[in-house]
């Protein structure tokens, strides 16, 4: 459809205390910017003393001056009211993956990025092992084989943040099977996801499968959440379960788990690069 007006559409995420008038301040500031508010959504986690977390998406007209003159203003107002927030365009996400050998949940991010499913760019793939060169490339994705090892992690981790300098806005660990350094994370906050293949809090760490069969559970389950220093420990984005019996062993268990997992980091990534997320603490909001 031609665009005549060049209308298009940008997200505004807001946290700050609880006060009164906030609302009506930050529609009354777009509605003077002659925006038009199309999805509002708010949560407030203690109306007496909590805080307060609202996300906008809106529409602009002559977006390429009128989203620069927007910004510039909600600096100040910002500034007065204390607001921590994230002014977002609909401008394509850049998301790297890691990988190590698994690859379904790889894919799934592959074949929702060819079907236009997941709005996002990628720009490469990182792996510490080089089975997916071939099947990656193939999609025309660069591949880049960064081998690990516990001497080697410090100059890895360093390749790969080169890599990574100023080309990505996400980075998703999918089913990369190696702990990320405090110094890695400090330069992606809040900006890596990893899919965790247990229903966070149980069974964090390495190997879940096997332990869930050893303790005879009924229900596997996928976390998607945002990587801490704190190992799987992380705000959670999203989770699903899977009802399994006494007749699972644990590799029935693993291959189960790859459905849950595989729709719950893609789910995750998907509201991520929407601006649908906020953290608080250790927790999340997702406007959904
Ligand atoms: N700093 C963080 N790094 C990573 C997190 C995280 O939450 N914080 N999540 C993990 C994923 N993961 C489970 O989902 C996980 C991966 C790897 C290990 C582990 O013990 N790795 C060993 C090496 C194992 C090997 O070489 O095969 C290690 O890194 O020393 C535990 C949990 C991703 N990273």
């Amino acid at each position: 459809m031609f665009n005549k007006d060049n209308v298009k559409r940008a997200k505004l995420l807001i946290s700050c205390p609880e006060k009164p008038g906030i609302i009506s301040t930050v529609s009354n500031f777009l509605s003077e910017h002659n925006a038009n508010i199309v999805q509002f959504d708010q949560h407030t986690t203690d109306p007496q003393a909590g805080m307060f977390f609202m996300r906008i998406e809106f529409e602009l007209t002559d977006f390429d001056s009128s989203y620069k003159e927007l910004e510039q203003d909600f600096h100040v107002l910002a500034q007065d009211y204390s607001l921590e927030w994230q002014l977002s365009s609909e401008k394509k996400k850049k998301v790297a993956i890691f990988v190590s050998k698994g690859d379904h949940c790889l894919m799934e991010l592959i074949w929702r990025w060819k079907s236009n499913e997941l709005n996002v760019d990628i720009p490469m793939v990182i792996s510490n092992h080089a089975d997916l060169k071939e099947v990656v490339e193939g999609f025309g994705i660069p591949f880049y084989h960064i081998p690990i090892s516990p001497q080697t992690k410090p100059e890895a981790e360093k390749k790969a943040l080169e890599l990574l300098k100023g080309k990505v806005d996400l980075i998703v660990l999918a089913r990369y099977m190696q702990i990320l350094s405090p110094n890695f994370i400090s330069h992606y906050p809040n900006q890596i996801i990893n899919i965790h293949h247990s229903f966070l809090p149980a069974f964090v760490g390495a190997n879940p499968y096997v332990r869930a069969f050893n303790r005879g559970v009924k229900l596997i389950g996928a976390t998607a959440h945002y990587v801490t220093n704190d190992l799987d420990e992380g705000p959670i984005i999203q989770q699903d379960v899977l009802r399994v019996n006494h007749r699972y062993t644990a590799e029935d268990l693993k291959v189960a788990g790859r459905q849950v997992e595989r729709t719950v980091l893609a789910q995750a990534v998907s509201w991520h690069v929407e601006d649908k997320v906020m953290v608080h603490g250790n927790k999340t909001i997702v406007f959904t």
